[in-house]
């Protein structure tokens, strides 16, 4: 019987829209290669969410990601609540709430520099080629999560940052099993001399690492971090760290793969798992075909080898290497021809169908859409 998988699809602002469209594009071309179905439901988040609803993440987009086998989520934010510091409600409680909902603790976000690109970063090309690193981020707790406050009269405000140490120990578990399957390097990033949170990571991941012997484990103050990412990157393999430095080194890490726009992401927790690029809205692009749909179309890739369709995934990731091969790229990345988001997607679709031509079968029915 061919297998059948249900996905939520939550496309979101911005280019949200576009770079999901390219990645149903290709799953699509994926899944009629290599035999199995994909139905989708889409579902509101962010601020098309809340100009609809008046909500960020409607109650039937929670019921409608619980119910699926993965989430497939585009991009949320709007500049009208960036601009905004007294918004009531804001389209990335959406994701946040959403994140926590599905109870994501883990966010995986593999950086690599692409031969084919070396020159599209600002970094030098001996310091960042052959990189290949992947990132740890705590997803559902620390400051994000914390009590937050405002005095009655606006003038003094409150973030509080916690961790227990089974939340630290969920992920660390997790880095250290990749650590096991990869080059056994684990570094993690904190700030232990001067927060107490960074202190409880610290003892938690020492406590851990006796049970992976393997794995040589060491730590780095994030504000050294974040130099060394850039000074000498291919020192680190897996890093493990907490919500807020997470997201502010994955963007710095995606200078060395020459664009945020190739960066992919899991977020892996007790129920459904959620793939997601590691950028945002990037509203200034939105429906003007320039967005590139990489990162998007590799969190789907991410979402097959979750649901076990390794070869399919495998598939498009070799799709999606062609293209960069080929120069088939978006202008953030392009050298003389740019190609627009769906050129580049329409690209790889073909080159999934033409690898696996012989495979090719047309008489399965595939993107069953419905609204929410
Ligand atoms: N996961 C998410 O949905 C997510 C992540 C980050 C930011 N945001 C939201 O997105 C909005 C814009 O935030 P921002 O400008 O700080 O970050 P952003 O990631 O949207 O864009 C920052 C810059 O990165 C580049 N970029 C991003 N995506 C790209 C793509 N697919 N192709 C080519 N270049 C790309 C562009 O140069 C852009 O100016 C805000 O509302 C923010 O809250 C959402
Ligand atoms: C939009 C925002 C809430 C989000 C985060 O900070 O987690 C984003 O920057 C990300 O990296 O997914
Ligand atoms: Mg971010």
């Amino acid at each position: 019987m061919t297998k059948n998988y249900q996905i939520a699809v939550l496309s979101g602002d911005g280019i949200g829209p576009e770079v999901i469209n390219e990645t149903i594009k290709v799953l699509d071309a994926v899944a009629q290669t290599y035999v199995f179905e994909l139905q989708y439901q889409q579902a509101l988040i962010g601020a098309i969410a809340i100009d609809q609803t008046n909500e960020p993440l409607p109650l039937q987009t929670i019921e409608a990601c619980k119910q699926a086998d993965a989430v497939l989520f585009g991009a949320i934010g709007d500049p009208k609540y960036d601009n905004d510091p007294n918004a009531a409600v804001r389209p990335e409680q959406g994701l946040l709430a959403l994140r926590k909902e599905l109870g994501l603790f883990a966010n995986v976000r593999p950086v690599k520099a692409y031969k084919k690109l070396l020159d599209k970063s600002p970094l030098r090309t001996e310091i960042i080629q052959h990189t290949d690193l992947i990132i740890f981020r705590e997803l559902i707790s620390g400051i994000y999560f914390g009590d937050k406050k405002i005095s009655s009269d606006g003038r003094v405000a409150t973030d509080t940052c916690t961790y227990t140490q089974e939340e630290i120990e969920n992920i660390a578990h997790l880095a250290f099993q990749s650590a096991v399957k990869r080059n056994n390097k684990l570094t993690l990033i904190d700030k232990a001399n001067v927060l107490e949170t960074s202190r409880l990571w610290r003892r938690v991941v020492q406590s851990l690492a006796t049970q992976y012997p393997t794995v040589e484990v060491d730590y780095m103050f994030v504000d050294n971090a974040a130099m060394q990412l850039i000074l000498n990157p291919k020192q680190f393999d897996v890093i493990l760290t907490e919500n807020m430095f997470g997201d502010i080194i994955s963007d710095e890490a995606s200078v060395i793969g020459g664009s945020i726009g190739l960066l992919p992401s899991a977020s892996i927790g007790d129920k459904t798992a959620l793939f997601e690029p590691i950028h945002g809205s990037y509203p200034q692009a939105k429906n003007k075909g320039i967005a590139n749909p990489i990162a998007s179309i590799l969190s789907g890739a991410m979402m097959l080898d979750h649901l076990g369709e390794h070869d399919a995934a495998d598939a498009i990731r070799d799709a999606v290497l062609h293209a960069i091969n080929q120069g088939i790229l978006t202008p953030d990345l392009a050298t003389d021809t740019t190609y627009t988001t769906n050129a580049v997607g329409d690209h790889i679709a073909n080159h999934v169908r033409y690898r696996t031509g012989h495979r090719y079968q047309d008489n399965m029915t595939h993107s069953k859409s419905t609204i929410i």
